[in-house]
């Protein structure tokens, strides 16, 4: 599918999208879905999360406020979506601060996510490469994470995403690169784990890489529309969610760069 179809698939069959993921993000990563033209549900409770992800269209997990209920949950819903073969998206947020953390990420990545979509330490620590990253922001560029990139997704065979100031794409031997966005987006919590949710959104509707870079682009042609329209990371907040849902379908192509 072209970028231009894609996001105009997104906007007329509107997925519901399962979405297991953290206090912090939970309200921004249901607007950005919505704006986006997607059906977000938030739904982490033991008891009834598996029951609900065979009837959405793919599953967004993010480990970002983690504990012991929530990633009985995650694992639970992980295996319901590959029992139904539907797309499911891992961001392994902050994953290198503790022992908890490391070993849940490592069993949700051997649930097999199609998507796994980190900052650019995280990208790094979950392959084995030292990476300069203390907590749930990137203390690493992406252009350094590369790399680490393509070895995750050749160990994996997930689709890897490393964000940062050009975003960047691999399934191990294609990749692409988005530019765009904003420099307000690191300023603004949640927006990684936003962009998240609306990979798995476009997961629903195309393959994984394509997922990867429209939400990219999605986020990239957003984030440049909101800069001209904002005073600070307050402002461009509102106008990102703006932006998401105003963008014709022809802006997202302009950013991508296949490789
Ligand atoms: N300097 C920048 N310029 C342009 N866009 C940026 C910049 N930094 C980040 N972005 C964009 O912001 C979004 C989130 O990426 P980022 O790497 O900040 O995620 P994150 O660290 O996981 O965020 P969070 O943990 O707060 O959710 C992506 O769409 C990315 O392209
Ligand atoms: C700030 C923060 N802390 C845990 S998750 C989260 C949201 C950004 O990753
Ligand atoms: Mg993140």
């Amino acid at each position: 599918m072209t970028d231009a179809n894609t996001l105009h698939t997104l906007r007329t069959t509107s997925p519901l999208v399962h979405c297991i993921t953290n206090y912090v993000a939970m309200q921004f990563s249901a607007n950005t879905l919505l704006a986006a033209g997607a059906s977000p549900a938030m739904v982490h409770a033991t008891e009834e999360a598996a029951e609900f992800t065979p009837i959405c269209g793919a599953l967004s997990i993010n480990i970002g406020t983690l504990s012991t209920p929530w990633l009985d949950a995650m694992r639970a819903s992980a295996r319901a979506a590959n029992a139904q073969d539907l797309p499911w998206v891992l961001d392994p947020v902050a994953h290198f601060i503790s022992a908890y953390r490391r070993d849940a990420c490592a069993e949700l990545v051997a649930l097999k996510p199609a998507i796994i979509k980190g900052n650019a330490s995280e990208i790094m620590a979950l392959n084995g490469t030292q990476s300069a990253g203390r907590g749930v922001d990137s203390g690493d560029s992406v252009k350094d994470a590369k790399h680490a990139a393509r070895m995750l997704a050749n160990q994996t065979g997930a689709i890897v995403m490393v964000t940062g100031e050009v975003d960047h794409v691999t399934d191990g031997t294609q990749c692409a690169d988005i530019s765009g966005g904003s420099h307000w987006m690191p300023r603004v919590t949640a927006m990684g784990c936003s962009l998240g949710s609306l990979t798995a959104a476009y997961a629903a509707i195309t393959t994984p890489f394509d997922a990867a870079v429209s939400a990219a682009a999605h986020f990239a042609a957003a984030g440049d529309w909101a800069q001209s329209r904002a005073a600070g990371p307050g402002s461009f907040h509102a106008a990102f969610l703006d932006g998401l849902a105003l963008i014709g379908d022809d802006q997202l192509a302009p950013w991508v760069t296949r490789g």
